[in-house]
């Protein structure tokens, strides 16, 4: 089959890829120069396991190529994956103007009967606009085309592995034959394929990302609790786990969810209810309840230092989550100009980030190059990220590199009775403090 993939973010680079890796002959689409250059050199613009090799076999097996040109790329396929970025506006509501701007360029270079397919995440309702809009700038009336949304449910640092180890494929359409023709298409991933209409296939994908952001908030408030009742969180949620009905995925207390989905499908779908007359109350809770956790780190350290003004405190991990160079909505970004403001001096490190995190963190942070850089002559660590070189760190070399050995852990990474071994104090979530006895202050029972 040939096929356009319009958008080469970590969605529709991913999909390109792994469809020509099946076996079609793919042509990607991005307005982005640099990434098309990039990419035509053989160089993933994204860190996501795997992925540049890939691209680099499809390419040189003459099944994948790379441009800017729409008209270029979808001269011959017959069939169009829409793939561009829904970023929210400023009330939470998608922005969906690349989704018009690609379905207009469709409208534009068709030339032959096309079924489009949508993989980017739109409110409900948005394929049939994407159909209208097609259908009115079409330039040969003639033309027949046919929609499918096909929601993603990749996640990224994993991407690869995902989309051919998926849990299902959702094709919705009012056309049996077009979703004869993505299901072909999908065939060799051999993953369970789930028809249904357009609109379901739209509320599914935001659906599942609301409530897998909601078993999130939920374990991160029985945290909160088990520490005000000296529970111990990782048992509580292991417990809860072995129930089938709950299942262990997902109950990872720690500082909150971020990346590029989460918060921005969270807030689209309150915005989507809000338009449809109906207050979606668990869900906004589900939000509210995030923001919060977000600074659970940055009070407990206020707590025990009484303030943070004048230390040195390193950061380590700065994507929202291991294995990606993401840097959207990352705890980081908060709770690092949260230290900033507080007066604290802030050494920072990633083993992938750091240049996303550039961009978009304060000035006044330092990036280092290892972990030993960031942690030397600190006052205390924030983790973030569960980097498996930051789980795997030698932990002796804390106090040996630190002012004084503190750590906050916003991802649970050690067990604490182990940390009071090499003499570490340590903070986590949902689970007690471990203090050196003979520092330990009364004040900080
Ligand atoms: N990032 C993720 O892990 C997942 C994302 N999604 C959804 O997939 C969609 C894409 O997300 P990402 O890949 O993360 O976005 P992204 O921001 O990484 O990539 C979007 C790409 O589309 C390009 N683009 C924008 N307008 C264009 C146009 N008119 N013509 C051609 N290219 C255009 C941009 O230059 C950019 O390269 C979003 O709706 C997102 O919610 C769904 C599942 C997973
Ligand atoms: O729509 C999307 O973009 C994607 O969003 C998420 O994928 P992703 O954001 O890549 O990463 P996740 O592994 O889901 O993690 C999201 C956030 O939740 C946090 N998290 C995750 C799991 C957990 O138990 N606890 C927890 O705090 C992570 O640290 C991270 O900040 C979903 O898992 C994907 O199925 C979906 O396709």
């Amino acid at each position: 089959m040939k096929i356009a993939v319009i958008g080469t973010g970590y969605v529709g680079l991913v999909t390109g890829v792994c469809l020509a890796d099946i076996g079609h002959r793919v042509t990607c689409i991005d307005v982005n120069i640099t990434k098309i250059r990039l990419l035509r050199e053989g160089k993933s613009p994204i860190f996501e396991p795997g992925l540049q090799e890939m691209i680099q076999r499809n390419m040189l097996e003459n099944r994948l190529r790379f441009t800017n040109e729409i008209n270029a790329g979808i001269d011959q396929a017959s069939i169009i994956y829409i793939a561009v970025g829904t970023p929210s506006n400023e009330d939470g509501t998608a922005d969906l103007s690349a989704i018009q701007d690609a379905a207009v360029s469709i409208a534009k270079h068709i030339k032959h009967d096309v079924v489009i397919v949508t993989k980017s995440t739109v409110p409900i309702g948005t394929n049939d606009r994407i159909k209208a809009i097609i259908e009115d700038h079409k330039v040969d009336k003639s033309i027949r085309v046919d929609i499918v949304s096909n929601p993603e449910f990749l996640r990224e640092g994993s991407a690869i592995s995902d989309t051919f180890n998926g849990d299902r494929i959702v094709i919705g359409s009012d056309s049996e034959k077009a979703a004869d023709i993505i299901e072909e298409i999908n065939k060799p991933f051999q993953i369970p394929i789930f028809r249904t209409s357009i609109r379901s296939a739209e509320m599914i994908k935001y659906a599942s990302n609301a409530f897998l952001a909601t078993k999130i908030s939920f374990i991160n408030e029985i945290s909160n609790l088990c520490e005000k009742l000296d529970a111990d969180v990782t048992e509580v949620a292991q417990g809860m786990g072995m129930d089938k009905r709950i299942g262990t995925h997902f109950l990872n207390a720690g500082i909150g969810y971020g990346g590029s989905c989460f918060p921005k499908d969270t807030n689209a779908l309150v915005q989507i209810a809000g338009n449809a007359n109906h207050e979606f109350e668990l869900l906004k809770s589900v939000i509210e309840v995030n923001k919060k956790q977000q600074k659970i780190l940055i009070e407990k350290a206020k707590k025990r230092f009484d303030s943070l003004d004048g230390l040195t405190i390193a950061v380590l991990g700065l994507a929202f989550k291991p294995n990606t160079d993401d840097m959207r909505e990352a705890a980081s970004i908060p709770v690092i100009s949260e230290l900033i403001q507080s007066g604290a001096r802030v050494l920072a490190y990633d083993p992938i980030a750091n240049e996303n995190a550039k961009r978009v963190l304060p000035k006044e942070v330092t990036f280092c190059k290892s972990i030993e850089e960031a942690i030397t002559k600190t006052d205390c660590v924030f983790i973030l990220t569960e980097w498996p070189e930051i789980v795997q760190f030698e932990l002796a070399k804390y106090p040996l590199f630190m002012n004084r050995a503190v750590i906050f852990d916003g991802r649970n990474c050690f067990d604490p009775k182990k940390l009071l071994a090499y003499r570490i104090e340590y903070h986590s979530v949902g689970r007690s403090s471990t203090y050196l006895e003979v520092l330990k202050p009364s004040i900080l029972k």
